[in-house]
């Protein structure tokens, strides 16, 4: 069994580097967001994050492809923008130089930098090694004020093998039990900011998000649920991405009387792996929409790697090798194994009631 200890090493420390840029932004009042095609936003933190995260790969692994969420035609036409994103990228650097040197150091010029975002172009699929990456998963959090993650994956053959989440507004602390203000980013720099990974085969970690070398880690599991009706189930934010109706009654139906917690970005599968939640449902709001692979790929091996089982609402394993969607999938359904069959017959007994 192949180990993937490079390939973790570069995805930690290149999400963790990302991580430092987005922080930045994060902070920052002008975030320099505009407006994709499909309307949803996109900032310069996300174009920054692409970049060197790309980069990184591209300087380790030449031979890999990358499916990324954006894409550079828009900074080749704003000169304004791409201006602004390349003083973050040049100016973002982890404090170990032998980190550093991991990635290969930084990005040589403004045209390196698009082409670097641009080459996250592929068309994804069921052969060879795949990285896929939303450089800012949760984008509306991250310009709200809440969760938001960095997300990378690769994918073998079509296969999650390597999986990273980088959550610079999680507690660092595992055993804190996510509340209905967990989505909303409250505390104070101190204590927050965590990475989590996990490898085929080889179980899932967190350890504190920093900003040189990597930190220790320690293993994470999911909750054992004794007894479903006090699980604490997590959901989007944006009633547009997934049914708060739909999910509501699927958490009466399961007995459950604590309110959802609503978080943005797949912080939520990171949450649920550590066991600071329980349940992440996702249910379709609209019949013909395709849930994106940047989305799930990491949060899906991280959750099963901790002891649960990730399906859709009609309970097969989310399929990765169908190309830039899961265009075999609807929804998304992740418990701890123990109490997923019964999660998902609530779920399927919901959506059958509405038809
Ligand atoms: N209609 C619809 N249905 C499902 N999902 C959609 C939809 N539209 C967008 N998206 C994707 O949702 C991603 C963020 O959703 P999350 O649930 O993780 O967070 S949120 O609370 O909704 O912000 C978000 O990821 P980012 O763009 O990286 O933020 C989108 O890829
Ligand atoms: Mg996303
Ligand atoms: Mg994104
Ligand atoms: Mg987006």
């Amino acid at each position: 069994m192949a180990s993937y200890s490079k390939e973790l090493e570069v995805a930690q420390l290149a999400v963790q580097r990302a991580a430092i840029l987005t922080r930045k932004v994060f902070h920052e009042k002008a975030k320099g967001t505009i407006s994709k095609d499909d309307a949803s936003p996109v900032t310069i933190g996300d174009f920054g994050a692409q970049a060197l995260i790309i980069h990184a790969i591209k300087k380790n692994f030449p031979d890999d492809q990358v499916v990324g969420e954006e894409e550079a035609s828009s900074l080749r036409e704003n000169q304004k923008l791409r201006d602004q994103i390349w003083a973050l990228v040049d100016g973002t650097k982890l404090k170990d130089p032998e980190a550093e040197k991991i990635l290969g150091g930084p990005i040589e010029s403004i045209d390196a930098m698009l082409d670097a975002i641009d080459a996250g172009n592929s068309a994804g699929g069921n052969k060879g090694r795949i990285w896929a990456l939303d450089p800012i998963d949760g984008t509306k959090g991250f310009l709200r004020g809440g969760q938001y993650a960095v997300c990378l994956a690769l994918m073998v053959d079509g296969d999650v093998k390597v999986g990273v989440l980088g959550c610079p507004n999680l507690p660092v602390d595992d055993s804190v039990p996510l509340t209905a203000e967990s989505g909303i980013d409250q505390t104070d720099a101190e204590g927050k900011g965590v990475l989590f990974a996990a490898v085929s085969g080889q179980g899932a970690t967190s350890r504190p998000l920093g900003i040189a070398g990597l930190g220790k880690s320690q293993p994470i599991q999911m909750k054992e649920v004794k007894d479903i009706s006090q699980a604490t189930f997590c959901e989007s934010v944006e009633a547009g991405h997934s049914s708060h109706g739909d999910q509501f009654e699927i958490s009466k139906k399961l007995g459950i009387s604590k309110p959802s917690v609503r978080m943005d970005s797949q912080a939520k599968y990171a949450s649920i792996a550590r066991g600071a939640g329980d349940i992440y449902l996702r249910l379709p709001v609209r019949a013909d929409y395709q849930e994106k692979i940047w989305d799930h790929a990491a949060g899906d091996l991280i959750v099963r790697e901790a002891g649960g089982e990730v399906t859709d609402t009609l309970g097969r394993r989310l399929d990765f090798s169908k190309g830039r969607t899961l265009a075999e999938n609807k929804g998304v359904v992740a418990a701890p194994v123990a109490v997923h069959g019964h999660v998902l017959s609530a779920v399927k007994e919901v959506l059958a009631a509405k038809k």
